[in-house]
């Protein structure tokens, strides 16, 4: 497997702020890779050092095995599509697209053949002629792209590019990017804050917090496997419950709830026992009797969501829990007030480090 970008060590620092703590990634070539993380994180200053936008305080970014310090942004293998699309608003579509292969002085008769084709990828040669503001905006975006795709770049650097989109048009576009990726096995490196549109369409996804990586992994590791308090509770929907926690051995550990129900938990290597959080995917928790079960809680409100529905119940100690119970239970729904009984699935109750 080659490697694409190799980010040693990575520091920034803009005065007194380190935007960037030392960050370590290795992106393989033709990967779908994704920064995510909340606003402030460090995802665009990475991108932007990437780019060559922005300088390296401390560490080592490789492209292609190559250190890039010294390689000017247009010397780099790589382009960069803006949340703002900026596209060159007296220009035609085709011109827009062919701009960058103009720059590098591709003669004219091959600069509209390929941006021809860049534009039947996006399935936009029918607006060819057009000029940007007689398009929609997620069309705007399409042309975005590729105009950023037309040079054949290696590394191809995504800033947010859906977020101007409303929603239908932002789903759209995820399976459009995903398939764009894998069409032309450009590696895609995606910045966004949007958890959904990362598990959606990457094949690994870089969680980011407070300039530092927390976890590095595909989208269904970092889902049902979250190293760490911030990642399961950035990514979906979560209950974190503090618990007491006594035995642990080979992977598992009983830990005592606040209203002293014990539940089997799984445990990451090193956590020690005392105080911790467990988290419990609220689609892993199930109705059950009251007897036997391994939570008691009392419903407080049912939310309809059209294809599930959330009961939010209570514990005795006072916790809020969260449940997610198919459409096609409905009509069986106890009603505010009721005491019930949860069961865990096994498996789904993970031991978290702070
Ligand atoms: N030019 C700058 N000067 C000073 N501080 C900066 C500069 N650029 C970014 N920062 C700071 O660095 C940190 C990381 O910013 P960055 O833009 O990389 O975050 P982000 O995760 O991309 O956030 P967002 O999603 O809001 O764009 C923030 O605290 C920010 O205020």
């Amino acid at each position: 497997m080659t490697t694409a970008v190799d980010i040693r060590h990575a520091v920034k620092r803009y005065g007194d702020v380190t935007a960037l703590h030392g960050v370590s990634l290795e992106i393989a070539d033709n990967a779908f890779f994704t920064l995510l993380g909340p606003s402030g994180c460090g995802k665009t200053t990475l991108l932007r050092l990437i780019a060559g936008f922005e300088d390296l305080t401390e560490g080592e970014i490789r492209l292609f095995g190559k250190d890039i310090a010294r390689l000017a942004p247009n010397h780099r293998p790589v382009n960069t599509v803006f949340q703002q699309y900026a596209l060159f608003p007296h220009m035609s579509v085709i011109d827009n697209v062919a701009f960058g292969l103009k720059m590098k002085g591709v003669p004219p008769a091959e600069r509209r053949d390929r941006a021809g084709r860049m534009l039947e990828m996006v399935h936009l040669s029918a607006f060819a002629d057009r000029l940007p503001a007689q398009l929609s905006g997620g069309q705007q975006q399409r042309v975005a792209l590729a105009r950023a795709l037309a040079p054949a770049p290696r590394v191809l650097l995504l800033d947010e590019p859906l977020s101007a989109l409303d929603l239908k048009l932002r789903q759209a576009m995820r399976v459009e990017l995903k398939s764009l990726q894998e069409q032309t096995g450009i590696t895609f490196i995606f910045v966004t804050h949007d958890q959904e549109e990362a598990l959606t369409m990457s094949d690994r996804i870089a969680v980011m917090s407070a300039g530092r990586v927390q976890q590095v992994g595909a989208a269904q590791d970092i889902y049902e496997a979250p190293i760490n308090r911030f990642v399961a509770d950035f990514i979906g929907e979560t209950n974190l419950l503090p618990v007491t926690v006594g035995q642990i051995a080979a992977g598992r550990a009983m830990a005592a709830l606040a209203d002293g129900h014990q539940i089997s938990c799984t445990a990451p290597e090193g956590i020690r026992p005392g105080a911790h959080h467990v988290s419990i995917r609220p689609e892993r928790l199930h109705l059950a009797p009251a007897e036997g079960a391994d939570l008691a809680a009392t419903v407080e409100r049912v939310i309809y969501k059209g294809n599930d529905l959330q009961l939010v119940a209570r514990s005795a100690s006072g916790e809020e829990l969260n449940v997610r119970l198919p459409n096609s239970a409905r009509t069986d729904i106890p009603a505010p007030g009721a005491r019930v009984g949860l069961t865990i699935e096994e498996g789904a109750a993970r031991l978290l480090v702070d």
